[in-house]
């Protein structure tokens, strides 16, 4: 068979910008570049919130050493600049008619390129990546944690983008005294594409992208010298961070033949929430991709997690910063890739959900896909996956259900915590991204979290999103209440729970026993890691 204070409270960045205007005549269009971890896409979208054009293209992950993931940067740009003319092809919409670009981005990967030539000095470190574990052991043992948790709403992890940019300056031959005469640049994803967008006119990043880098001081909206201090990165090397809808720049000509704005950032897991309409506090949703991102907007207060979230800054928008909590999932539907590509024990990514659903339960075995350690909530970067409780009994489809329950049952971890943070009690998850394909997955998340699961038609949230913050900044739409009254009416699928409380119960205390040996094994283990 193969198949997460200063100025928090409503704090204003600046006055909120009434008068916008389109910038050319027939413009009624958004082109979104949604660059994800493994594919770059360009979706266009008209103002009634509809795709008018798709455009995908999957780039070569390198996975050099065990843990390690980087992709090449200028592969990146060129899979997302084709992609941007195959969209404009499809949909039949010249540059005139685009009032807008907006750009959303898989968030903490690290690019560093020279400023004069314009060219990257290593190849993008993944946010998956662990090269820099070592360092974020070194910077806890030295007591930082408390510091860079209260002021980023992060924690000390190989997954943020600092300690990733310092392994670079420590690695790459010369890479240090380049850094120090201001020769080099710093960005995500966002700030390399805007980069290159304007022909490196614009290096800027938004706050939500900002706020995920482990140099950014979430409550004074600002590079904190401290942590730069602690990192030993050089402030030089910043981008400028600006609100989520706001005119970054224009396309450069030898791009296309009138100067687009670029009017729309944000991270794709805020860029998700946004094009959710989850605009008020206390509304969440979560993304199955790659990982899992669950996001509550918590509004204008950030909330400080005791139970392993983490604090972020959502958007930043008319003047004002609205913030959420953040559960962050490294493998989720990546884990049904690995039954696809490492077991090959399925033909089709799609093939799982049929499998999973074949059988009454995955009786009694757990996959705990800790290929590259624990997030959210239990952060255990040294974790290694596992499966447990096979019998003679177990067959190939046990293992892939237990592999699609794993999904839901991450998930389950982090809104546990989110309710306790939070103090609110969810009445229902939206939800998006490629996995939301599995129908088997959705019912199990329902039954398993005992909320309904409410999918939308547009399964390209979160390029929806990016283009809203872009058309608002453009006057395509005027206000966060048209949005909100276009997304209303675009739900589409719903799961309802049919689970007895008991078995929910029961499945549930087998996960969180499997997560807990997981995390024992490798302290027992003779090799460590
Ligand atoms: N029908 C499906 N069942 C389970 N997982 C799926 C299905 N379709 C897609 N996926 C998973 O969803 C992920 C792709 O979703 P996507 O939102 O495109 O991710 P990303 O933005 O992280 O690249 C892949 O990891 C893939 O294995
Ligand atoms: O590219 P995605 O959709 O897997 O998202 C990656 C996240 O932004 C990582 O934090």
């Amino acid at each position: 068979m193969r198949t997460r204070t200063g100025l928090a409270a409503g704090f204003f960045l600046r006055a909120p910008q009434k008068e916008v205007t389109i910038i050319h005549q027939n413009a009624k269009y958004i082109l979104t570049l949604d660059q994800g971890t493994t594919s770059s896409r360009a979706i266009i979208f008209d103002r009634s919130g509809s795709t008018m054009a798709v455009a995908k293209k999957e780039f070569k992950q390198y996975y050099p050493k065990p843990g390690w993931v980087e992709h090449d940067a200028e592969e990146i740009w060129e899979s997302q600049s084709s992609v941007m003319y195959e969209a404009l092809n499809r949909a039949g919409v010249s540059a005139e008619e685009i009032a807008a670009i907006s750009i959303t981005n898989q968030r903490e990967t690290t690019v560093i390129w020279n400023r004069l030539t314009g060219k990257p000095i290593y190849r993008a470190i993944v946010w998956q990546s662990k090269q820099s574990a070592d360092i974020c052991t070194r910077l806890k043992g030295e007591g930082f944690e408390p510091m860079v948790r209260e002021k980023t709403g992060l924690i000390i992890d190989p997954y943020f983008c600092g300690t990733k940019v310092r392994w670079i300056l420590d690695h790459v031959h010369q890479a240090r005294e380049m850094a120090e005469q201001g020769e080099l640049l710093f960005g995500t994803i966002d700030t390399w594409l805007l980069w290159k967008l304007t022909d490196g006119k614009v290096h800027a990043t938004d706050y939500s992208n900002a706020s995920r880098t482990l140099m950014y001081n979430i409550h004074e909206l600002k590079w904190d010298p401290e942590l730069l201090s602690m990192l030993d990165i050089p402030a030089s090397m910043l981008p400028e961070v600006k609100p989520s809808s706001h005119i970054y720049g224009y396309v450069s000509e030898s791009l296309f033949p009138v100067p687009i704005p670029i009017a729309g950032i944000a991270g794709d897991q805020h860029a998700s929430l946004f094009g959710h309409a989850c605009f008020e506090k206390g509304m969440a949703k979560n993304t199955y991709g790659t990982g899992c991102f669950l996001l509550m907007n918590t509004g204008s207060e950030p909330v400080t997690s005791n139970n392993g979230l983490l604090t972020t800054i959502a958007w930043g928008i008319d003047g004002k910063i609205v913030y959420a909590l953040e559960g962050s999932i490294f493998i989720a539907g990546a884990v049904v890739k690995w039954l696809r590509d490492g077991l090959k024990t399925i033909w089709k990514v799609s093939d799982s959900d049929e499998h999973a659903a074949v059988v009454p339960s995955a009786d009694g075995v757990y996959f705990v896909p800790a290929f590259v350690g624990l997030g959210a909530p239990y952060w255990d970067m040294d974790a290694r996956g596992a499966i447990f409780g096979l019998t003679a009994g177990t067959t190939e489809d046990h293992i892939i259900r237990a592999a699609v329950e794993s999904i839901a049952y991450q998930t389950k971890d982090v809104l546990t915590s989110m309710e306790a943070d939070s103090g609110i009690k969810l009445v229902k998850l939206t939800v998006d991204g490629g996995a939301t394909a599995n129908q088997f997955l959705m019912q199990w998340q329902a039954d398993l979290l005992n909320v309904p699961i409410e999918r939308p038609k547009v399964l390209e949230t979160t390029a929806l999103g990016a283009a809203y913050l872009a058309g608002l900044a453009v006057g395509l739409w005027k206000n966060q209440d048209e949005i909100s009254f276009q997304i209303r009416i675009s739900r589409d699928q719903n799961y309802k729970p049919d689970l007895p409380e008991e078995i929910r119960q029961e499945r549930y205390e087998g996960w969180v026993q499997a997560v807990h040996a997981t995390m024992a094994f490798k302290k027992k283990s003779p090799q460590g890691k």
